[in-house]
C-alpha cells in the first residue's frame, strides 16, 4: 500500500497527471480527479477507475515525455549503456529495451525508476512463458507452433543479447533466460506506440489501463453518434488534420507531439466507479495470450483456422490468414469463398472464378456441399483432440481447486481424458510422491497457464462447434426451400433445360435477401 502511494507520488513529480490543465490538483498524488487504482479480479486485476462521471472523448491521463520510460531516456541518463548499445548495432530496438529495463532494475533503490519497477508483476504469462507441457496443452497444432516459435525467439533474443548484458555487468541472477523473459514479458505487455521507437515506450501509470477488444465503445446510441467517426476513417481525405485528431482521440490513447505526452481519452462514457478500459489493438484470443498473457471470453476479434486441404490455400488468391472461422460459427469471406470454389468440379472452376469472389452463393447444390464439407472438416478436427469442449470445461472446474494436496486415487477416478492429462502435469512437475500430489509454488503458477491454454483450445472448440451449427442450419434452409428461388440460381438464357456449371451459357441470378443471409 505504502509503495503504490510512494508511487503515486512519484509519478505526479514527474507531471504525470489525470487533472486537466484548468483544475488544480486535489492531493499531492498524480490521480483522484479522474482515476484512482483498484482491482478487477474478473477483468485483468488492477487498473484504473472513475473517480467521477466521464463523458467520452474527455482527456484522463497525461504523461509527460520526461515520465516515459524509453531506450532514448534510458541511455539520455547512463553514458556506460548508450555507449555500450552503439558497439551492439546488430540487437532489434525491443533487444535494446529490454536490456535497457533490465539494466536499471541492475541499479536497484539508486534507479530514479525504482517506485515504477516495484509496480511490474513479478512474472508474466505470455505464449514465450509456456513450459513443454503448457505448450502441448494448447492442443491445437497451430497454436502449438505459434508457442514453441515465441519460446524459440526470446531465447534466441537473449542469447544475441547476452554479450551487451556481460558488458554492462548486470548482477548474475539478471543474466538468466528467466530474467529475459521477465524483461521481455513487461515490454510485450506493458509498451505503448511511440513513433519514434519501434520497441515503444513504458509508461508510468497509462499501463495499469486493462483491456477491451476495439469496437465496445459503440454499444449505447448516443455513442454511435459520437463514435461515427471512426468508421468514416476511410474518407480521411475530406478531413482536416484536426477533425482526425479529434477521431482519434475518441476512441485510443497515443503520443500528442504538440503537447509532448502521452494521452488517454474516455473512450465511452463512464460512470463513477467504473473500470476504465482501453484497447491495445484488435487481437485474437492467440494473440492476446501471445503478446499480454490472457484472452478475453467473449472476445468478437477471436478467430479459429481450421487445417484446409493444401491446395485450397492457393486455390483463391486469398491470404492464408483470412481463411478463419468467426466466433459465430461464420466463415470469413475468404474461406467461404475458398470452400464454395472447392466444392465446384475441377473442370468447371474456370468459369466460376468471378461468381466467387462475388460473395454470392453460386447455386443450392454447390452451397450444400460447401457446407457439409465445412461442417465435416470441423467435426474431424474436433475429433482427433484429446479432449472435448466439455471435458475442458470439467478440467477448468478441477484445477480451480487444485491448488491443495490431493491424494492420487482422486485423479484415478476422473474420465481418462482428464486423469491422463492430470497425470501428464504432476509428471512434468515432478510432484507426485507416495500416492499425494503437492503442488508447489513453480507447479501453482504452471497451472495458471495451464489454465489459459485449456480456456483458449475450448473457445477454439466452441468456435467449430458453432460452425457446424451453422453449416446445419444453412444446409436445413435450403433443402427447405429446394422448390422456390434455389431452383432459379442458374436459369440458361434462352430457358431451356439447363445442367449446373455451364456458367458461360447462364445468367447468375441473385438469391433474394434472406436467402443470401449467410
Ligand atoms: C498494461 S497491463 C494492464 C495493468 C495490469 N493489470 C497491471 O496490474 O499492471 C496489461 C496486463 O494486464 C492484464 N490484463 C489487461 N486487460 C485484461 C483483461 N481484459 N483481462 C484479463 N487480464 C487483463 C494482462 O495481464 C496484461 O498483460
Amino acid at each position: 500500500m505504502e509503495e503504490a502511494l510512494n508511487f503515486l507520488q512519484w509519478a505526479a513529480d514527474l507531471g504525470i497527471s489525470d487533472t486537466p490543465l484548468t483544475s488544480t490538483p486535489q492531493s499531492d498524488s498524480c490521480l483522484g480527479h479522474s482515476l484512482f487504482v483498484s482491482t478487477f479480479p474478473d477483468a485483468g486485476g488492477r487498473g484504473l477507475a472513475t473517480a467521477r462521471d466521464i463523458r467520452k472523448g474527455e482527456l484522463i491521463l497525461k504523461v509527460p515525455n520526461g515520465a516515459l520510460m524509453t531506450s532514448q531516456n534510458l541511455m539520455i541518463n547512463d553514458e556506460v549503456l548508450s555507449i555500450s548499445v552503439k558497439k551492439h548495432p546488430y540487437l532489434s530496438s525491443t533487444q535494446i529495451l529490454v536490456v535497457a529495463l533490465l539494466n536499471e532494475v541492475n541499479k536497484g533503490k539508486s534507479s530514479p525508476w525504482w517506485p515504477y519497477l516495484k509496480q511490474f508483476p513479478r512474472s508474466y504469462d505470455t505464449l514465450a512463458d509456456f513450459d513443454k507441457f503448457e505448450i502441448q496443452a494448447l492442443q491445437i497444432d497451430d497454436a502449438i507452433w505459434a508457442a514453441q516459435k515465441a519460446s524459440l525467439k526470446a531465447e534466441a533474443e537473449w542469447k544475441e543479447a547476452s554479450v551487451l548484458m556481460h558488458d554492462l555487468k548486470l548482477k548474475p541472477q539478471l543474466l538468466t533466460l528467466k530474467a529475459w523473459l521477465w524483461a521481455s514479458g513487461s515490454i510485450s505487455s506493458r509498451t505503448m506506440h511511440i513513433p519514434w521507437d519501434e520497441a515503444g515506450c513504458l509508461c508510468p501509470v497509462g499501463d495499469f489501463f486493462n483491456y477491451a477488444a476495439p469496437g465496445d465503445e459503440t454499444s449505447n446510441s448516443e455513442d454511435q453518434v459520437a463514435g461515427k467517426a471512426f468508421y468514416l476513417q476511410e474518407d480521411s481525405m475530406l478531413k482536416s488534420a484536426t477533425e482526425l485528431a479529434t477521431d482519434h482521440r475518441l476512441i485510443d490513447a497515443g503520443y500528442e507531439e504538440d503537447v509532448s505526452s502521452y494521452c488517454f481519452y474516455a473512450r465511452r462514457n463512464y460512470r463513477k466507479g467504473e473500470q476504465v478500459l482501453v484497447s491495445y489493438g484488435t487481437y485474437t484470443n492467440l494473440e492476446l495470450l501471445q503478446h499480454y498473457g490472457f484472452l478475453l471470453t467473449d472476445n468478437p476479434n477471436d478467430k479459429a483456422f481450421i487445417p484446409l486441404e493444401s491446395d485450397m490455400y492457393s486455390l483463391c488468391s486469398w491470404e492464408n490468414e483470412l481463411l478463419y472461422v468467426q466466433p459465430d460459427g461464420k466463415p470469413s469471406f475468404a474461406l467461404l469463398s475458398t470452400v464454395r470454389f472447392w466444392a465446384v468440379p475441377q473442370n468447371k472452376r474456370r468459369s466460376f472464378i468471378h461468381l466467387v469472389y462475388s460473395g454470392n452463393r453460386l447455386s443450392a447444390h454447390n452451397e450444400v456441399a460447401a457446407m457439409r464439407w465445412l461442417a465435416k472438416k470441423c467435426r474431424t478436427t474436433l475429433y482427433i483432440l484429446p479432449t472435448t469442449a466439455e471435458e475442458d470445461g470439467k478440467l477448468l472446474v478441477i484445477l480451480d481447486k487444485f491448488q491443495d494436496i490431493h491424494q492420487f486415487v482422486e485423479i484415478k477416478e476422473m474420465p481418462p481424458p482428464l486423469a491422463s492429462e492430470l497425470c501428464a502435469f504432476m509428471e512434468s512437475k515432478d510432484m507426485l510422491s507416495e500416492g499425494i500430489y503437492v503442488p508447489s509454488s513453480v507447479a501453482r503458477r504452471s497451472i495458471e497457464r495451464w489454465k489459459l491454454a485449456i480456456q483458449w483450445r475450448l473457445h477454439y472448440k466452441k468456435i467449430l462447434c458453432n460452425c457446424i451449427a451453422h453449416c446445419t442450419e444453412i444446409i436445413n434452409y435450403i433443402n427447405s426451400s429446394k422448390d422456390s428461388e434455389y431452383q432459379e440460381i442458374f436459369v440458361k438464357k434462352n430457358k431451356k433445360n439447363y445442367t449446373e456449371g455451364e456458367s458461360s451459357t447462364y445468367y447468375y441470378l441473385k438469391p433474394t435477401s434472406s436467402a443470401n443471409a449467410t
